[in-house]
């Protein structure tokens, strides 16, 4: 007998309408307990379709869905599609009723058999997700941010074993981003939560996520932890999800002094130094892009255009003539 995993699925195949190129392919993957696994891809990939097949929210056309070694049932196996110790959030916080507080949304999941637990569970799910202070207020009355986090309160609250997310941080601005997903991350080190993410945030998925998986036209492509994606991705593809990288063809990586025998390089802005007082100055800011505690600069020459990182705001300005050198590059087969 084969090892039973956490929660997999094997070969699973979910095409809608007969057309080949829509949904997932022939798709395995097994789950890693108490981490966080982030499915990243272009749009259209299907990634929300992965995500609904392991949810058991979708039946697979082939193939099949495990947890913890039993098959997961989809709508047409069972009436009511999802899995117990499974809760899924997405961008819409339609389950949520707006006309009852933001505790009564919370609570109403448990069961009135003892109160006392019942009553201390909500308030520290809610200080958990930072909306305690809020428990009293109508959810129609919260902003899109906050009733996001009451979604994941309430979504945590019968203390399921996986959380789906479908980008449920889309509506919630920079910093509340931050807050809620530092938040999660220590609700996954502390009970052990296991979290499958879908986001098209790259700076979300490489601080958040244990596990990265990529799929494109609805097959992986490849997969590993954060770190490695970024720093030595296997696929242009997956340079371009992951970074703010410059592709070069062959010719164009020549400008830049790169000799290359692979058809395209990457270089990803923090891996380009800039010499202001170098012999060959012979690369022109073409403009430079505030980003707060950083630049980022537009260097040109001969029409090759790279983007490079400056951490030195207002040293260097538009017009200026620079010189660079190139300290890491990643070379690949397909542009
Ligand atoms: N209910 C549906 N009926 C028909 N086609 C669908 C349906 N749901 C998804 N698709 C198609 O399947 C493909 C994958 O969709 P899916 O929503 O899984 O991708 P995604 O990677 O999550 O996309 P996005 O990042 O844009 O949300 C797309 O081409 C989409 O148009």
């Amino acid at each position: 007998m084969g090892k039973i995993h956490f929660l997999n699925a094997e070969s699973v195949t979910k095409n809608y309408s007969n057309d080949k190129a829509s949904g997932v392919n022939n798709i395995s993957i097994s789950i890693t307990p108490g981490k966080i696994t982030a499915i990243v891809g272009e749009s259209g990939t299907g990634k929300s379709t992965l995500l609904k097949l392991l949810y058991g929210l979708l039946s697979p056309d082939e193939g099949e869905v495990f947890f913890k070694g039993g098959l997961i049932m989809g709508p047409i196996e069972k009436l009511i599609p999802g899995h117990d110790h499974m809760k899924m959030v997405t961008q819409h916080t339609d389950d949520l009723n707006l006309f009852a507080t933001v505790r009564e949304n919370v609570s109403a999941l448990l069961p009135n058999t003892n109160l006392e637990y019942k009553k201390n569970e909500t308030e520290r799910m809610l200080r958990q997700l930072n909306v305690l202070a809020l428990q009293d207020k109508r959810v129609a009355d919260l902003s899109g941010g906050e009733k996001q986090r009451v979604a994941i309160a309430r979504a945590l609250i019968t203390k399921p074993v996986v959380l789906f997310l479908d980008e449920p941080f889309n509506q919630v601005d920079a910093s509340f981003r931050e807050g809620l997903q530092q938040n999660i991350r220590d609700i996954v080190k502390q009970s052990g939560l296991t979290v499958i993410m879908v986001s098209h945030d790259p700076a979300e998925v490489l601080s958040m996520a244990d596990e990265l998986v990529v799929l494109k036209k609805g097959s992986i492509v490849e997969q590993g932890t954060p770190e490695n994606m970024y720093k030595e991705p296997a696929m242009l593809y997956t340079a371009q999800l992951l970074s703010r990288c410059t592709i070069l063809t062959r010719a164009e990586a020549k400008v830049c002094g790169i000799d290359t025998k692979k058809a395209a390089v990457a270089i990803n802005p923090e891996y380009i130094e800039l010499i202001a007082s170098g012999l060959n100055n012979d690369w022109r800011i073409k403009q430079v892009l505030f980003k707060g505690f950083f630049e980022e600069l537009l260097v040109e020459k001969n029409d090759v255009l790279l983007r490079v990182l400056n951490m030195d705001r207002g040293r260097y300005n538009e017009g200026a003539n620079v010189g660079l050198r190139i300290k890491k590059y990643l070379e690949y087969e397909n542009e």
